[in-house]
C-alpha cells in the first residue's frame, strides 16, 4: 500500500480550495475524478493572485521511465489543469493546442504542483501558461496551452 500523498506539505496558507465540479460539472473523470485513485489524485485551489493552482499526486500506475511518471500522464494533468484555469478565469473553452517542454523526470508517488496563469485573451483564443514543479526549485515541465472559446 503506497503512502498517502501529503498534500498539506505543499499547500500554501493563502490558497483557498476550488470546487471544479461546481464550475464545469463532473465530466472531468480522466484525471481528477477519483480522489483515491491509483493513478492521479488532484486537489484544486486558487492562489493568492486568484490563479488556479493544483496539487497533483502521480501514483505508481502513471509509470513511464522506471520509477518516474510517463510524459503522457504529465500531459494529461497539464491539459486538464490549464484548460480548467481558463474556465476558472471565466472563459468556456476546449484546448486547441498544448505545447509541453519536459524538463526533469518526475518521481512516482510524489505530489507535484501546477501553477497557472492566463497570459492573454485575443478574440476566442485564451493562452494559459503552466509550470509543473516540486513546489520548490525543481521544474518537471512547462507548457503553453492555447484554449479556444466554445460559447
Ligand atoms: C465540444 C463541446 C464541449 C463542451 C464542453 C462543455 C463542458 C466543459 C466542461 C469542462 C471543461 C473543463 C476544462 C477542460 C479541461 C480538459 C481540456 C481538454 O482535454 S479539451 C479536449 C481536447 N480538445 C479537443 O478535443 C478540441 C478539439 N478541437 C475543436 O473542438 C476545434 O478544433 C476548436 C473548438 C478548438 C476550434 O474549432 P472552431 O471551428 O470552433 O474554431 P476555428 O475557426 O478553427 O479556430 C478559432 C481560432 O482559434 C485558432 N485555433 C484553433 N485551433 C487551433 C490550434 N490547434 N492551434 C492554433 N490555433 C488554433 C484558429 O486559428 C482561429 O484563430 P483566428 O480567430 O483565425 O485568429
Amino acid at each position: 500500500m503506497a503512502p498517502l500523498p501529503d498534500f498539506e506539505a505543499l499547500r500554501k496558507t493563502d490558497w483557498t480550495p476550488f470546487d471544479a465540479p461546481s464550475l464545469v460539472g463532473k465530466s472531468l473523470r480522466f484525471v481528477s475524478g477519483d480522489p483515491q485513485g491509483k493513478r492521479f489524485r488532484l486537489r484544486y485551489f486558487r492562489d493568492g493572485k486568484n490563479d488556479l493552482v493544483a496539487l497533483a499526486w502521480f501514483g505508481e500506475e502513471t509509470e513511464g521511465p522506471p520509477g518516474h511518471a510517463h510524459g503522457g500522464s504529465m500531459a494529461a494533468v497539464l491539459d486538464e489543469v490549464l484548460g480548467l484555469a481558463a474556465w476558472a478565469a471565466g472563459h468556456p473553452i476546449v484546448v486547441g493546442n498544448l505545447n509541453i517542454h519536459f524538463r526533469k523526470l518526475l518521481p512516482l508517488e510524489s505530489v507535484a504542483q501546477v501553477d497557472t496563469e492566463v497570459v492573454s485573451v485575443k478574440g476566442r483564443k485564451v493562452l494559459v501558461r503552466g509550470r509543473l514543479t516540486d513546489g520548490k526549485e525543481g521544474l518537471y515541465a512547462e507548457a503553453d496551452c492555447l484554449c479556444i472559446r466554445i460559447l
